[in-house]
Formats: C-alpha cells, sequence, structure tokens
C-alpha cells in the first residue's frame, strides 16, 4: 500500500479547496488526480486545489523565490490551471499560519499572475493585494436563454465578464457556462458574473467560474466587479484621487473591495480551515485512471 497524502480543506465565503501541502513538490498532482479530489460525491469536494509548495522547489515560482518563500499551485476543479485565484490565496495564506510557517501580519505568496501580499489578522480576516486590474476595449455578450446583456471585459491576471442584471435569478441555473458572443472574445475561457445593486457601492453577484461551475464565491470576480460597477458609477480613484470601497455580496458571504488612486487593489474577507486528513493513495491511483 502506498504513503497516505496529507489534506486539510478549507473555504473563503464559501469559494472550498482542497490543500495539499507539499513543499519540496515531491506529489505528482495530474489533473485527472485533481478533478478526483475536488470531486463532491466520489471525492473531498472542492471548487479547486491549492497545492503549497516552495517557490525553490516548483520551476513555475523559482524565480520569485527571493521575494516569496511559498507558491500556491493553483488549480480548479476540473484539473485546469488558473494564473490567479483571490479566496485562494487567502485561504492559503490561513493554512500556512495554522501550520506554523507564518504568523499574523503581512507575507508574500508567489502566483502564477505573479507575487501577492497577504495580510493575516490572527483570528479574523485576511486581506490580500490583488494588483491593478487591466479593462480590455471590446464589447461582449453573455447570453442566458433568451435574455442577453453588455458585459464589461476586466482582466485580474485572470479573465471576467462582469453583467450587471436586474434580477441574479435572471442567470439562471448556470449548470453550464454562459455563452458569450463574439465566441473568439475568450480564447481561454473566462469566468462570468452576474451583478445587481443593493445600495451606494454595494452590490450582489453570482458567478460562474471557468474549470469549476458555479461557486459560491470568487475573489478576482469580487474585484472585478467592484471595478467594473465603480467605472459605471463614474468613479475612478486614479482621476478622484480617493480610495473606492466596494461591498460585494456572494452567495457564500461578503467580500470588501478597495481600489486606490495608484490602481491597486486590496480584498478582505474570512478565510477558514475546516478539516484535515489523509488520502488513501491506493484510491487516488484507481480514481486518475
Ligand atoms: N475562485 C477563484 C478564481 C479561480 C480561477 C478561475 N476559476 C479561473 O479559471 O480563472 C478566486 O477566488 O479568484
Amino acid at each position: 500500500m502506498s504513503t497516505p497524502i496529507a489534506f486539510l480543506k478549507g473555504h473563503g465565503t464559501e469559494n472550498d479547496f482542497v490543500i495539499i501541502p507539499d513543499p519540496d513538490n515531491a506529489i505528482d498532482l495530474p489533473p485527472a488526480a485533481v478533478a478526483a479530489l475536488c470531486d463532491r460525491r466520489a471525492g473531498l469536494g472542492g471548487d479547486g486545489l491549492l497545492h503549497v509548495v516552495r517557490s525553490a522547489a516548483h520551476p513555475e515560482a523559482k524565480a520569485m523565490e527571493a521575494e516569496a518563500e511559498w507558491f500556491m499551485d493553483y488549480r480548479n476543479g476540473d484539473g485546469s490551471i488558473a494564473e490567479m485565484c483571490g479566496n485562494g490565496v487567502r485561504v492559503f495564506a490561513r493554512y500556512l499560519q495554522r501550520a506554523g510557517h507564518v504568523t499574523e501580519g503581512d507575507l508574500a505568496v508567489a502566483t502564477r499572475g505573479g507575487v501577492k501580499t497577504v495580510h493575516i489578522d490572527k483570528d479574523g480576516d485576511v486581506t490580500v493585494g490583488m494588483g491593478r486590474a487591466r479593462l480590455p476595449e471590446g464589447d461582449v455578450t453573455v447570453s442566458v436563454g433568451e435574455r442577453s446583456w453588455p458585459a464589461r471585459n476586466v482582466n485580474m491576471g485572470n479573465p471576467h465578464a462582469v453583467a450587471f442584471v436586474d434580477d441574479l435569478a435572471h442567470a439562471g441555473t448556470l449548470y453550464s457556462a454562459p455563452p458569450f458572443s463574439p465566441a473568439s472574445a475568450y480564447p481561454d475561457g473566462v469566468n462570468v458574473e452576474f451583478v445587481v445593486d443593493r445600495g451606494p457601492a454595494h452590490v450582489a453577484m453570482r458567478v460562474h467560474e471557468r474549470g469549476s461551475g458555479e461557486t459560491r464565491s470568487c475573489g478576482t470576480g469580487a474585484c472585478a466587479v467592484a471595478v467594473a460597477a465603480a467605472r459605471r458609477d463614474g468613479t475612478d480613484p486614479a482621476v478622484t484621487g480617493t480610495p473606492a470601497t466596494y461591498t460585494v455580496d456572494v452567495p457564500g458571504g461578503t467580500l470588501v473591495i478597495t481600489e486606490r488612486p495608484d490602481g491597486e487593489i486590496e480584498m478582505t474577507g474570512p478565510a477558514v480551515i475546516v478539516a484535515e486528513g489523509s488520502i488513501d493513495m491506493d484510491w487516488l491511483e484507481n480514481a486518475e485512471s
């Protein structure tokens, strides 16, 4: 029998993750293994997987090792790779704190989207510096059934299409990815957010995530929504010189997003570890094949 490997389970506003601590990058995690672990019925269940590796031990992170000791090797629930996961990096930091690798305060985490600065409160929220949003030009239309809406392109390291709707129920079941046009708009796929207003600088969203389906939260998505809502409201901190803060309700909780005059975006919310255990390697090897 193969040696079991350790896992933890955590979530940030109910965007949930299987966490695999692997400082030396010794565990092979092909897409089929990730998908099996994230399966909610036959596996552990998760929107995605956080592979916790020292930057020095991972070829994609080696160049960041001087800035950040740890690399978040993030995978979507279907096994695909994504550039960035905003809730994931907050849960990743909470894991490092719990494992004793870091204490509360500031730390740097390497991601495929670059090095991110995270601030951990001992028993409270975790804040991440998400970098700047890019707002590529281009008209995109997102559809659900007979309804369609113009969507704003927002890139937070990963691609988002943000559509303002009258009612979040109009997004339907979101069992499959909402179609968009032109079809060439997102050659690598896209995360789609549906947004309604709740009050001044306060919105609510649902999201269909690339590689995971509908999730109960998406951190990069919440940042994309906050920026799209601010621009729609005529607010641009780079112009006013004043930070803009938006509250974004997601089905799994609330995230608070601040965009500063230099364009840097910070996101704050809870990050929780809920369980730890070990994975039966015979099961995993069978599940992969
Ligand atoms: N849930 C994440 C985003 C994860 C990546 C996304 N599905 C993609 O493929 O870009 C978040 O909290 O940002």
